[in-house]
C-alpha cells in the first residue's frame, strides 16, 4: 500500500523536516531556560550578581525560536494532511473501482456492510496511521533520541534515571499493544455488522413500518450497537491502563531527578537551572515514549484496516475480460445466432445443486424469445449468464457466435441492455436516469425512449418533467413508473440484445401491451435501418410471452420445451398447465370483479 504515498512523497519529506525542526527547537528551550536561571537570575559564574541584560536577550531569543517552532508545527500539520488526505482519497477511489469490477458472488462474499466499512472507516484508519507515522513517529523518536543526548550533556546521573525509566515504560507499552492488537479486528468486524443492519433497515424501512416491526429492528440494531460498544470499551480500557502506568514511572523519574539534582546543587556541581532543564528533558523524553505508545496503538488499528483494504484491492475480479478478437468458438458458419447456449449448466457458489442443467438453446438475430416457468425455475439465472454476471459452470454461452468468455466485458455488455426484476434508479433527474446508460444522449433520444417505454405521459405530468429529481432508490415513483424508466434507460442504448427480466410485471395489462406494441414498432424501424434487435423476455404472464417468436419453458432448471405458443400447447403438458392455471386465475378474477 506504500505506493499510494509515492505521488505525495514531497509532502511526506517536508512533514519530516518541519517536525524534526519543531522538536529540536522544543529541546533547545530548556538550555535557554537553564542559562536564564543559572546566569541571568542567580549569576552563578559572576559571583552571584544577576545579569538582567542576559535575561532580556535570552528571553527574546526564546520568543523568536518559539515562533519559528510554531511555524514549523503548522507547516508540518499542513503537509501531513495533504499527504494523508490524498493518500486516503486514492485508496478509497481504487477500492470503489475494484468493488465495481468484482463479480456478484465476490460482492456477496464480502457483504455490503463490510464493503462500506472498508471504504469509509478502514480508509480513515490507514489515513490516521500515515499521519501518525509521519508526524508522531518523527516527533516521538526525535524527542527520545535528541532529548537523551541533551540530558547527557547536562549530567550523567540524570541520564541514568532516563536509562532506567525508558525500558520500564517500553515494557508497559509492548504489553498493552500486544493485548489490544486482536481487539482492533474485532472492532472493525462489529462495525461491519452494524453497517449491515443499518443498511438493511434503512432500505427496508417501508417493510418495517408495514409490519410494525420497529421494536424488533430496534432490538437487532441495539444488539449490533452494544456489541460494537463492548468491543470498543475493551480496547479503550486497555489503553486507559497505559496512561496511569506511564505516569507512575514518569513521576518516579522526576522525583529521582529532583533528589539527585538537589545533592549535585548542594555540592555546587550544577546550578538549579540545570535541574530545571533536566526535569523538562525527562518529561519530554517520557512524553515522547508515551506518544510512541499511542502511535503503536494507531498502527495496530491501522494495520488491521490495511489488511482489510488489501483484501479488497487484491481480489482479482472472478469475471474478467477475455481476449478480444478471439474467434474460436463460433457456433455456426455464416451468420451466427445472436445467442446460443451449449449444454450450459450453472450452480451458485457454495450451493449443492445446479440451478440450470444442460441447457441448449439458440436465439436468432432479430428473434424474440420468451422464457416462462415456475418461480425459482432459473429464468433470471439463465438471463444473468448472457452479460456474464455469472459464468456457466459447465457448457458454453455464445453471443454473436463467440464464447462470452472471449469478449472484453465492456464490449459484451455494450451489445446488451438489461432491465432487471428489481428496478434500480439513482438520485438524479428523471431525464438523467433515462440517459444514464448512454454517454451523450440528446433530449430527443431521451423523449423517444420514454415514449416507447410508455413513460412520456407520466413524466410530462411531473412538476418539472424530465428535470424532476428522483429520490434515492426511486421511492418518489410508483413501481410501474420505475419499471417504465428502467425500460426507457435500456432502450436508449439501442442495444443489439434486449434482456427483460420480468420487467413489465408492475404495469397494468393495457400499458404492458401498449409497451410491447411500441417495442415491435421500434424493432421494425431498426430493421429498416439495418439493425436487428434480439429480445429475451422473462415473463410470468402467458399473455406477455405468447407474442414472442418462440417460448422456452423452464422447470427445475431444465429446458423442457421450446416453440411457438401453439406448438407448446400441443407438445408441452407443463406449458398447458401454466396456461390453464393463468386462465383459471384470470376467470376467477373476472367473476369476482363481476359478482
Ligand atoms: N445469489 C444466489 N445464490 C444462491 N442461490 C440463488 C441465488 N440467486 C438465486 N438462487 C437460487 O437459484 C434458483 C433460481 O433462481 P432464479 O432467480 O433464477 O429463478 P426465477 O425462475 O427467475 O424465479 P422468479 O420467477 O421467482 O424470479 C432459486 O432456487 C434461487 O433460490
Amino acid at each position: 500500500m506504500l505506493h499510494y504515498i509515492k505521488p505525495y512523497r514531497h509532502y511526506a519529506v517536508l512533514t519530516i523536516v518541519f517536525m524534526v525542526s519543531e522538536v529540536l527547537i522544543d529541546l533547545y528551550q530548556p538550555r535557554l531556560m537553564e542559562a536564564i536561571v543559572n546566569e541571568g537570575v542567580l549569576g552563578l559564574h559572576h559571583g552571584g550578581v544577576p545579569d538582567l541584560s542576559l535575561v532580556m536577550q535570552t528571553g527574546l531569543w526564546m520568543a523568536l525560536i518559539v515562533a519559528i517552532g510554531g511555524v514549523c508545527g503548522v507547516m508540518g500539520g499542513v503537509c501531513v494532511n495533504f499527504c494523508a488526505q490524498n493518500f486516503g482519497n486514492d485508496i478509497r477511489k481504487d477500492c470503489f473501482r475494484r468493488i465495481l469490477h468484482l463479480s456478484m458472488e465476490q460482492i456477496d462474499a464480502f457483504r455490503t456492510g463490510s464493503l462500506i466499512t472498508r471504504i469509509t472507516s478502514d480508509t480513515t484508519q490507514v489515513q490516521t496511521m500515515v499521519s501518525a507515522a509521519l508526524r508522531g513517529v518523527v516527533r516521538s523518536l526525535t524527542f527520545l533520541i535528541a532529548g537523551t543526548a541533551a540530558l547527557l550533556t547536562l549530567d550523567i546521573h540524570f541520564s541514568l534515571i532516563a536509562a532506567l525509566a525508558v525500558p520500564v515504560i517500553l515494557i508497559e507499552v509492548v504489553i498493552v499493544v500486544h493485548k489490544s492488537n486482536p481487539l482492533f479486528l474485532l472492532v472493525q468486524q462489529k462495525i461491519d455488522a452494524l453497517n449491515g443492519v443499518m443498511q438493511e433497515d434503512i432500505q427496508g424501512a417501508r417493510v418495517i413500518k408495514g409490519y410494525g416491526q420497529e421494536a424488533r429492528e430496534n432490538e437487532r440494531f441495539g444488539v449490533a450497537n452494544d456489541n460494537l460498544a463492548a468491543a470498543q470499551l475493551r480496547v479503550l480500557l486497555l489503553i486507559a491502563c497505559l496512561l496511569p502506568l506511564v505516569n507512575i514511572v514518569m513521576n518516579t523519574a522526576l522525583v529521582a531527578v529532583i533528589y539527585i539534582g538537589s545533592f549535585d546543587v548542594q555540592s555546587a556541581m550544577i546550578g538549579p537551572g540545570t535541574v530545571m532543564a533536566a526535569l523538562t528533558y525527562v518529561v519530554l523524553i517520557l512524553n515522547g515514549i508515551l506518544m510512541f505508545a499511542m502511535i503503536l496503538q494507531i498502527f495496530a488499528r491501522g494495520l488491521t484496516s490495511k489488511r482489510r483494504l488489501e483484501e479488497v484491492l487484491e481480489t482479482k475480479p472472478a469475471i474478467r475480460d477475455g481476449e478480444d478478437g478471439e474467434t474460436d468458438g463460433a457456433v455456426s458458419r455464416g451468420r451466427p445466432a445472436a445467442i446460443a447456449l451449449h449444454h450450459a449448466s450453472f450452480r451458485y457458489p457454495g450451493q449443492q445443486e445446479d440451478v440450470l442443467t444442460d441447457i441448449s438453446l439458440t436465439v436468432a438475430r432479430g428473434e424474440t424469445l420468451a422464457i416462462v416457468g415456475a418461480t425459482g425455475s432459473g429464468k433470471s439465472t439463465l438471463l444473468a449468464l448472457l452479460p456474464r454476471f455469472y459464468d456457466a459452470t459447465a457448457g458454453e454461452v455464445f453471443v454473436d457466435g463467440r464464447d462470452v468468455r472471449t469478449y472484453v466485458l465492456h464490449a459484451l455488455r455494450g451489445k446488451m441492455a438489461i432491465v432487471l426484476q428489481k428496478t434500480e434508479l439513482f438520485s438524479m433527474t428523471i431525464g438523467e436516469n433515462i440517459a444514464w446508460g448512454m454517454d451523450a444522449a440528446s433530449d430527443e433520444e431521451i423523449r423517444r425512449a420514454a415514449k416507447i417505454a410508455q413513460a412520456a405521459d407520466f413524466i410530462e405530468r411531473q412538476p418539472e418533467g424530465y428535470g424532476t429529481e428522483v429520490t434515492e432508490g426511486g421511492t418518489s415513483l410508483s413501481g410501474g413508473q420505475r419499471q417504465r424508466l428502467a425500460l426507457a434507460r435500456a432502450l436508449i442504448r439501442k442495444p443489439e440484445i434486449l434482456l427483460l427480466d420480468d420487467s413489465t410485471s408492475a404495469l397494468d395489462l393495457r400499458t404492458e401491451s401498449a409497451f410491447y406494441a411500441a417495442l415491435d414498432g421500434y424493432t421494425r424501424e431498426l430493421r429498416r435501418e439495418g439493425h436487428d434487435l434480439t429480445k429475451v423476455i422473462v415473463a410470468q404472464r402467458i399473455a406477455t410471452a405468447r407474442h414472442a417468436d418462440r417460448i422456452a419453458v423452464l422447470d427445475g432448471g431444465r429446458l423442457l420445451a421450446c416453440g411457438t405458443h401453439e406448438e407448446l400447447l400441443e407438445r408441452s403438458s407443463i406449458y398447458r398447465e401454466i396456461c390453464a392455471s393463468q386462465f383459471r386465475a384470470g376467470a376467477s378474477g373476472k367473476e369476482k370483479a363481476n359478482g
